[in-house]
Parts: structure tokens; C-alpha cells; sequence
């Protein structure tokens, strides 16, 4: 339903896209990752028009990016674009007005809309008294009221309490078993993992790995990681060599990788010796996939 190939975008003398190729099938969740401008932004602006590629092309159901396709695309995007003193309600009748949706159509379409995102009590609330998860969900009213066929969610939950946070994860999932098509950016790597079909590992403008979480998982050579907190790290990566296990930093952690699951006995008698204030299995997350493809690219 969203063909990109080969698009590249430069400001300037800086590239920031090279050779980009995405496809998403319809009613998939794709989560679009990387670092802070690695280019997420820059695709989506030329996905929704407002910028134009310096080479390669998009097809949107299959029609060619152009001011007619706007109109298939519904944007949430990281700021919230609504009017402070415009009710609810007023602020989806207004934005529908931009896409020449009919009065008749609005006084369908608009409680439809706020019943979706679960405002439809708040119809006549202005904006401005919302909370921020409710104006959040507000904004995706606003991005769905022209019956858009691809959502993109830009950084969908950024700034939100948890709560907050699980409401909209619980509409994206909602959206997601209607059949829309979501395009999302997030740095929240288990937002990603719980909300995507597939991601994709954007760095420097370059998309470096793509998957379901299942296939991406074969980028780490193995079963599980193991996290150990000792007073002798020294001692215990030499050990962990001696054993094969591959041994990387995550923050602070320092964690091992088993090529195969240890029962914890077995664990603890590999690092024998070793005084060992803690040591914890943990499975392999995305959040490990994506750390191994940034700082040492796909194995
Ligand atoms: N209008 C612009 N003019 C010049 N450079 C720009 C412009 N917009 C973005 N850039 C640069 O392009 C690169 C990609 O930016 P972009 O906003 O697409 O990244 P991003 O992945 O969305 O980052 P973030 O996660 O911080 O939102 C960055 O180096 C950014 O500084």
C-alpha cells in the first residue's frame, strides 16, 4: 500500500536520506527507529508532500505521491496541531472543512471520529482543558477524519504519563485490528516491540535492518543475555571469552551473550571464582538489536 524506492533527500550539502526502500503492506504496523536525526522526520514530511525528494519515488495505493494524495494520508504529528480555544468537536468539524468533506458527511463522521478515540464525553470540551493524553488522542481524531487509508504516527507517545501512554498504545492497537495501515516513529524501543508487525533501523538516513522482532532477533548470535554485577568485570569477561560468550555494555550493565539458555546452576558455576553481587537472565529485546545494529551493523 506504500511503495518508497530508492529516495534520497539532501539539505544542502547534507545528505540525509540515501537510497530509502519501504514498503508496507495494508493494515501492517510499521515502527520506523533510529537515532535522533537519522532522517524519520525528513521521510515523513516527504510522504505527506511537504517536502520534496531529491530522487527515487513513492507510491501511495499505488498512486504517485502529489497533492491528491495527501487526502490518503491521516498525520499525527509530535506537536499537537489543534486549536486551544476550538471545542473538541469544532476542531474536527474545521479540519474536515479542509478536506471538503460536506456538512452532512461532518455530522457523521466527526462523533464517529471522537467515539473511536474515546472523546465523544468531551465532544464540547474545549481543547485547551484537555489532558495530555486525551489531547494527544484528540490529534488522531483530527488525523482520521477524512477516512485516511495510511496513518503515520510520529513519536505518538512522547511526553505522556504511562497511563496516558497504555490508552493510546490501546486505540493504535484498536486502529491496527480495523485494518489501518500505521506508519510510526518512536524512540521507545518497547512501545516498538509491542505495537509493530515490522520495523525498520534508521542510521544516518540509511535503513540498516529491517524485520518482524522474530527475524530481527537473528542480528544477535544468541539465546539470551545475561547481566552481571561483580567487583572483578575483569576476571569475569576473561572467563566469558574463555566460554565464548560474547560480552557487551548496555548502559552501565554488563552483559553477556549465551549462544545457548543455561539453567541458572549452570550460570553460576561457568563464572566459578568469580565474586558475583548479581547475575540475571534476560531474553533478547529490541532494545539489544537495535544498540548491537547502531554500534556494529547487521552480523
Ligand atoms: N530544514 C532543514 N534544513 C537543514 N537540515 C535539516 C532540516 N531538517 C532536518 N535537517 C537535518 O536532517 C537530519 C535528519 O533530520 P530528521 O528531523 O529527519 O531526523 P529524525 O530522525 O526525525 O530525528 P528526531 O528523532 O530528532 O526527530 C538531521 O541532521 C537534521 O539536523
Amino acid at each position: 500500500m506504500l511503495q518508497i524506492a530508492n529516495l534520497c533527500k539532501a539539505y544542502g550539502q547534507k545528505a540525509v536520506l540515501h537510497n530509502l526502500n519501504l514498503n508496507l503492506a495494508p493494515g501492517e504496523v510499521y515502527g520506523l527507529l533510529g537515532p535522533n536525526g537519522a532522517g524519520k522526520t525528513t521521510t515523513i514530511r516527504i510522504l505527506c508532500h511537504l517536502l520534496q525528494a531529491d530522487s527515487g519515488s513513492v507510491t501511495i495505493c499505488d498512486r504517485p505521491l502529489s497533492d491528491a494524495t495527501k487526502s490518503l494520508i491521516g498525520l499525527v504529528p509530535q506537536e499537537n496541531l489543534q486549536y486551544a480555544c476550538l471545542t473538541c468537536e469544532e476542531n474536527l468539524h474545521f479540519f474536515a472543512r479542509l478536506y471538503g468533506i460536506s456538512r452532512q458527511q461532518r455530522r457523521i463522521q466527526v462523533p464517529a471520529c471522537l467515539e473511536s478515540v474515546g472523546l465523544l464525553e468531551r465532544a464540547k470540551s474545549l481543547a485547551e482543558t484537555l489532558s495530555g493524553g486525551m489531547k494527544r488522542r484528540l490529534s488522531v481524531a483530527i488525523a482520521l477524519v477524512h477516512n485516511p487509508k495510511l496513518l503515520i504516527l510520529d513519536e505518538p507517545t512522547t511526553g505522556l504519563d504511562i497511563e496516558a501512554r497504555i490508552e493510546l498504545w490501546r486505540l493504535i492497537r484498536q486502529l491496527q485490528n480495523q485494518g489501518m495501515t500505521i506508519l510510526l516513529t518512536t524512540h521507545l524501543l518497547d512501545e516498538a516491540e509491542r505495537l509493530c508487525d515490522r520495523l525498520g533501523i534508521l542510521k544516518q538516513g540509511c535503513l540498516v535492518a529491517e524485520g518482524s522482532l522474530a527475524s530481527l532477533r537473528q542480528c544477535i548470535a544468541a539465546q539470551e543475555i545475561v547481566v552481571v554485577r561483580t567487583t572483578a568485570e575483569d576476571k569475569a569477561i576473561a572467563r566469558a571469552q574463555t566460554l565464548g560468550f560474547p560480552c557487551r555494555r548496555y548502559g552501565d550493565d554488563l552483559a553477556f551473550w549465551l549462544p545457548e539458555a543455561l539453567e541458572m546452576k549452570d550460570l553460576i558455576d561457568r563464572f566459578d571464582g568469580i565474586p558475583l553481587e548479581s547475575i540475571a537472565r534476560q531474553p533478547v529485546r529490541l532494545e539489544h538489536i537495535y544498540d548491537e545494529v547502531l554500534k556494529n551493523g547487521m552480523n
